[in-house]
């Protein structure tokens, strides 16, 4: 996935993202990183096309995302955020079987054998008859990022998934991004742990008033110059053993 000179701005405001060229490396895990405000859900939300690309374009394969149809989107492009209140009345699988209907008709059942690997992945099995708004957070993510996964997407877009998930969960999910990732599907999160960003991804992008300020590994972006400045406030890199190279803010 990649953007070309993608620019996009809100309605009577000056904010949004201004000329955005960049690549999203296939088969990577790519972390969308910088300040408040930055303009990073608004990117994930163009990657997406739920948002439209005022000039320039975001293309998938070589193919302009504006080119394809909704259906073909659905089965390219998922996504997780985390405002899914309009869907508190479906149960664990009925979320999860959403992630299907790109491959059904809307008023046809989605078969059940194409919803429980999905369910069994998630560990939801047993609360695949529960409603959705009846699970802790965590469990919740877990059920969106299952029915995302049935999409059988190309891409996979996340917008700050860690948020509701303890340490473990947290652990658990970047292991099995980076495993989906190895199977060969192109992940792009937004995260606000910028150790975590750097320590799971093999590309970032470092954005900041809606402009990409840098992108590339986290060897490139390792900059305590660069990151002090574009976070505002004063950064060293230290050396922790057994972990490597920590980001450290360091008091005004
Ligand atoms: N629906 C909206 N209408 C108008 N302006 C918006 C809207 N959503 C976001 N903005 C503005 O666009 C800019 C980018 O917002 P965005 O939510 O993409 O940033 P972000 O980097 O994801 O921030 P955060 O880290 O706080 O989640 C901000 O200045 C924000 O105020």
């Amino acid at each position: 996935m990649e953007c070309q000179h993608v620019s996009y701005q809100y309605p009577r405001q000056t904010r949004g993202l201004s000329d955005l060229t960049g690549v999203f490396p296939p088969e990577q895990v790519t972390t969308i990183i910088g300040p408040n405000g930055a303009g990073k859900s608004t990117l994930l939300q163009l990657l997406a096309r739920r948002l439209p690309a005022q000039a320039g374009q975001v293309v998938l394969n070589e193919q302009p995302l504006n080119q394809l149809s909704t259906r073909q989107l659905a089965q390219q492009v998922a996504m997780v955020t985390q405002h899914h209140q309009l869907y508190d009345e479906l149960t664990v699988r009925e979320v999860v079987a959403t992630g299907r209907l790109p491959y059904h008709g809307l008023l046809q059942a989605v078969p059940a054998n194409e919803v429980t690997p999905y369910l069994d992945m998630a560990g939801l099995t047993s609360l695949a008859d529960e409603l959705i708004q009846d699970l802790s957070g965590g469990q919740q993510q877990r059920a969106w990022l299952a029915a995302a996964l049935a999409q059988e997407p190309v891409v996979l877009l996340l917008d700050e998934p860690t948020t509701y998930l303890d340490v473990h969960y947290q652990q658990q999910l970047m292991t099995q991004l980076r495993q989906l990732a190895a199977k060969g599907l192109t992940v792009i999160q937004v995260l606000h742990d910028i150790n975590q960003a750097f320590r799971v991804s093999d590309w970032l992008w470092l954005l900041q008033d809606g402009q990409l300020v840098a992108s590339g590994t986290p060897d490139d972006l390792r900059d305590a110059k660069l990151l002090g400045r574009t976070f505002a406030t004063p950064i060293e890199i230290v050396t922790v053993p057994h972990l490597g190279p920590y980001i450290v803010q360091l008091p005004d």
